[in-house]
């Protein structure tokens, strides 16, 4: 259960996150336009009184507060006035709250991925990729609902405010009567607000396991069909609906309680304050007024209490994603390394030095060594195959090789000088993983959206000769145009070819290739390989297959993974 505080801190939390994003003068603009709606508001109700009395008959009325005698054209003017002021107010409002809303999420939302793509590998590789997902997806636009809630509850806090303080000027004791019964509301509805949040925090692990079954049933969809298992996944997903469902249905049970409680009570309550205000003498005007005024204030109270209700119950959301970003905040790679930084100019090399040196480096997982004290030196024309049984360390060691992991002992120099500045040595290197990962686009997209630069057609035919793919995407319809999706009609040594051609176009100093070859028959793959080293450049791969071993001048043979 959330503490006494909750409601407060989250309310906070939300306008520091609005503050954050949109700056303090946006946030300051919209509340003095909320100020201004509540002065337009208690206004209006304020010219009830002399607005009933022309109609009754008065040929001049004093105005409230001012004390001046106006006509009836006057006042119908000042009543005029006031109404189109609300409205247009009321405009500005809405789009100035809009706007917060919209950047504020979009703020949340790169935030939180750019913290992904900033944050240390070693962190990044035991986050489940379907949380991520929904934290910046539906997470996300369920904090923007908070947000929303949280402007619209600033409007309705302050016109009920200037509703309860017209209430109290027409009659003092009415007025007080009908802000005591307000208290009573705030203090049941704040039982039903704080339900609200953990109704709002099933809500959020029912997205998140409705998330991770969806996300994990797509990946593994060919298998699954090819299985049939798919009944396993329909459980999965029957369930957390069921979850959502429930803490759905308890919400709207409570909301539509209350409001419906709410609403048979402010009828009651207006029926006692006219009658207590005419027994204590008031005039038909100010009781018309007053009847008005307070059905007004029930309304009001009601639709704040609702907005709160709503609040709560997505405020959750906006807990996940700070959650996301102040978790990759903190595991953040030094500032020079972060993705999209522009990179130091590199160090001068030094001269005859190797482009990368390992020296003694150890790695280990959460305490467990899975290479030790491994020296490797890489020449600028080397190819290197690293073997080992399964599990040995091969992608481990390419991740050091590729600067996603640092050793926890040992050197790692470039160029003879110790490697600093990851996003520099990055720039200098190709990988092709195991899995080959193609994105929803054309082949143009698929083969330049990691090379950094412009590139040539030119450039992208010669990286596909190379990879031996050349006649493939000749052979398409549109060509480089042709758009490739999750199922694409490629075989699989075909992807792995264009995906070793995307790594070509960044024409790196280091390709490093993670079994990157083994959709291939043997005579491709050798056909392949005698490209790339005529195309020069140093090759670090993972391999099992004898051939390619003895195509290598070294040999990293990795024995287990605590044996290098
Ligand atoms: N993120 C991680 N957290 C903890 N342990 C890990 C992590 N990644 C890999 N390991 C462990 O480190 C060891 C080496 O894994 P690695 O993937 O480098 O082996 P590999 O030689 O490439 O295996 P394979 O040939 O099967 O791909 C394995 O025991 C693996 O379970």
């Amino acid at each position: 259960m959330e503490d006494r505080g909750a409601v407060i801190s989250r309310l906070k939390d939300h306008l520091r996150a609005i503050t954050d994003a949109c700056g303090r003068w946006a946030v300051l603009r919209l509340q003095a336009l909320q100020l201004l709606s509540a002065v337009l508001e208690a206004a209006m109700l304020g010219l009830l009184v002399p607005f009933v009395e022309i109609l009754a008959g008065a040929d001049d009325v004093g105005l409230p507060l001012v004390g001046t005698e106006v006509d009836a054209p006057a006042l119908y003017t000042a009543v005029a006035v006031v109404v189109l002021l609300r409205a247009a107010t009321g405009w500005l409002i809405a789009i100035l709250a809009s706007d917060l809303r919209v950047r504020t999420t979009d703020a949340l939302r790169l935030q939180a991925l750019q913290g992904i793509l900033d944050a240390k590998w070693s962190y990044v590789v035991r986050q489940r990729r379907s949380d991520v997902v929904q934290a910046t997806t539906t997470e996300i636009e369920r904090a923007e609902g908070a947000v929303a809630m949280l402007a619209e509850s600033g409007v309705q806090a302050a016109i009920l405010l200037a509703t309860a303080a017209v209430a109290v000027a027409i009659s003092p004791v009415v007025g007080g009567l009908a802000v005591l019964s307000l208290v009573l509301v705030a203090a049941v509805g704040r039982i039903s607000v704080r339900r609200s949040i953990t109704l709002g925090v099933e809500w959020s692990e029912r997205n998140a396991l409705f998330g991770a079954t969806v996300t994990d049933s797509l990946a593994s969809l060919r298998l699954i069909r090819a299985h049939d298992a798919a009944a396993e996944w329909t459980g999965l997903l029957r369930t957390s609906a069921a979850k959502g469902r429930a803490a759905q249905h308890r919400f709207v049970e409570i909301t539509a309680g209350l409001s419906a409680v709410l609403s048979a009570l402010s009828v009651a309550a207006a029926v006692v304050l006219v009658v207590i205000g005419r027994e204590i003498g008031l005039g038909i005007a100010e009781v018309i007024a007053l009847a008005v005024v307070a059905t007004r204030l029930s309304g009001s109270a009601r639709s704040l209490l609702e907005t709160l209700q709503h609040f709560a119950h997505y405020s959750p959301a906006l807990d996940e994603v700070q959650r996301l970003v102040a978790e990759t905040a903190a595991h953040r790679e030094s500032e020079a390394a972060a993705v999209g930084r522009t990179p130091e100019p590199p160090g001068q090399p030094v001269a005859g030095a190797p482009v990368l040196e390992l020296r003694g480096i150890t790695v280990a997982y959460d305490e467990t060594p899975v290479l030790s004290d491994l020296w490797l030196t890489v020449g600028s024309s080397d190819l290197v195959a690293v073997t080992g049984p399964s599990g040995a360390g091969k992608s481990t060691l390419l991740d050091v090789v590729l600067g996603l992991l640092e050793p926890a002992a040992g050197v790692v120099l470039v160029d003879g000088r110790p490697r600093s500045e990851l996003a520099g040595w990055r720039a200098r290197v190709g990988y092709v993983p195991q899995e080959t990962i193609l994105i929803p686009g054309s082949v143009r997209t698929n083969l330049t959206w990691s090379a950094n630069r412009p590139t040539t057609d030119e450039e992208l035919w010669s990286a596909l000769e190379t990879a031996c793919v050349a006649d493939v995407v000749r052979r398409l319809p549109d060509g480089l145009e042709t758009p490739l999706g999750d199922f694409t009609r490629l075989s699989g040594g075909e992807q792995q070819r264009l995906c070793l051609a995307r790594a070509l176009v960044r024409a790196p100093a280091v390709l490093v290739l993670d079994e990157a070859t083994s959709a291939l028959d043997a005579a491709t793959e050798a056909q392949v390989v005698d490209r790339l080293v005529a195309r020069g450049g140093a090759i670090v791969l993972a391999t099992h297959r004898p051939a390619l071993v003895e195509r290598a001048n070294i040999e990293v043979a990795l024995e287990n993974a605590t044996k290098a």
